[in-house]
């Protein structure tokens, strides 16, 4: 009796590492980060007080969605995966997950977080639904393909501020679609940097997303200036349409500006730790941003 016991209820290890596969199949940290950028939207439209059942549903249903994404791109790729460095200890490729067990707790949470974000409005569900879309039928067979796919892979990143702010107000808004614009800037000089960094990798998986230039192609080290420079200048426009004060103004400032210069000094010369270090600068650049213009709300408030 004891021994069939033991046989079929995990044991708090196992459940345990069942969690940890889950987050790693969801790429949590990623997911949590996008799920920020809702909330930031959400408080931005200040339309609503802060209330804080829709806020808990909206936070709920972008993770699940996003989370749901991310594991089925994992699931689509799993023998791409398993041939890159980077990713071949991932939860399929490693065979610590089934591919069926993946694929039906990604569906799982893609339905529960579209069902929660629908009990917001309608208009949240859909856009969280074109994003989950777009990323798994658009971006993940292009990056086989083009070096194109990145210009769809960044609508994941733009749209979910202004999912938040349609959450609280039920329709988009002028500051929201700003932050997505920052948002979808970033995006390019994010990507470009780590690629930089596991070109064989890509190459090894079969993906076509960069040139396959071991010195790092001058074309794609000028794409990333002009971005980056681009993010300087649309992210200090942004107060001109309410986005941000004051705070906002200055991160903005130093940080957009330290990220241009980590991408000047990669385009000048091309070295690992040079790309390692953009990478890092846009890393931490996201954070700032979204905090910065968390404060100016408190402060306006
Ligand atoms: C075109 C769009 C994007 C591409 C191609 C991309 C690519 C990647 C990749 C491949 C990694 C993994 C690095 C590694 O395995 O060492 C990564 C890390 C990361 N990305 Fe992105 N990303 C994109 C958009 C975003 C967005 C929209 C966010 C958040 C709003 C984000 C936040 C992060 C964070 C926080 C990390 C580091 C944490 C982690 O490794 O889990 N990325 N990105
Ligand atoms: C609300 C909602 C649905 C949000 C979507 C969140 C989401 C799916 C973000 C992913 C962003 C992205 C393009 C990551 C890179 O994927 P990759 O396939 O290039 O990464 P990999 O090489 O590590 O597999």
């Amino acid at each position: 009796m004891q021994q069939t016991q033991i046989a079929t209820t995990p044991s708090f290890t196992e459940l345990k590492d069942l969690i940890q596969l889950y987050l790693q199949l969801g790429k949590f940290r990623l997911s949590m980060m996008v799920t920020f950028t809702s909330l930031v939207g959400y408080l931005l439209s200040n339309e609503s007080d802060f209330k804080l059942l829709p806020v808990g549903i909206l936070l709920a249903g972008t993770l699940l969605v996003a989370m749901g994404a991310n594991g089925l791109n994992q699931w689509w790729e799993q023998e791409r995966d398993g041939r890159m460095l980077r990713t071949r200890q991932r939860p399929l490729p490693s065979g610590k997950l089934s591919s069926v067990h993946a694929c039906t707790i990604c569906l799982l949470w893609t339905i529960a977080g579209l069902f929660l974000l629908a009990q917001l409005n309608l208009l949240t569900a859909l856009l969280a639904a074109f994003v989950w879309f777009s990323y798994l039928f658009l971006y993940t067979p292009l990056k086989t393909r083009s070096s194109l796919a990145i210009l769809a892979g960044a609508i994941t990143g733009a749209l979910p501020p202004v999912m938040g702010w349609t959450a609280a107000t039920g329709e988009v808004g002028l500051q929201a679609w700003a932050l997505g614009c920052i948002l979808y800037i970033w995006q390019i000089p994010h990507f470009l940097a780590l690629a930089a960094l596991y070109q064989m990798d890509y190459q090894r998986g079969g993906y076509k997303m960069l040139p396959d230039d071991p010195e790092y192609d001058h074309a794609t080290r000028s794409i990333i200036v002009v971005f980056s420079a681009a993010l300087l200048v649309v992210s200090l426009l942004s107060p001109a349409l309410g986005l941000g004060g004051i705070v906002y103004f200055i991160c903005a400032m130093l940080g957009g500006s330290w990220l241009l210069i980590q991408a000047v000094q990669l385009f000048r010369t091309f070295s690992r730790p040079r790309a390692r270090k953009l990478f890092i600068a846009t890393i931490l650049y996201l954070p700032l941003i979204m905090c910065a213009l968390l404060l100016d709300l408190l402060f306006k408030n």
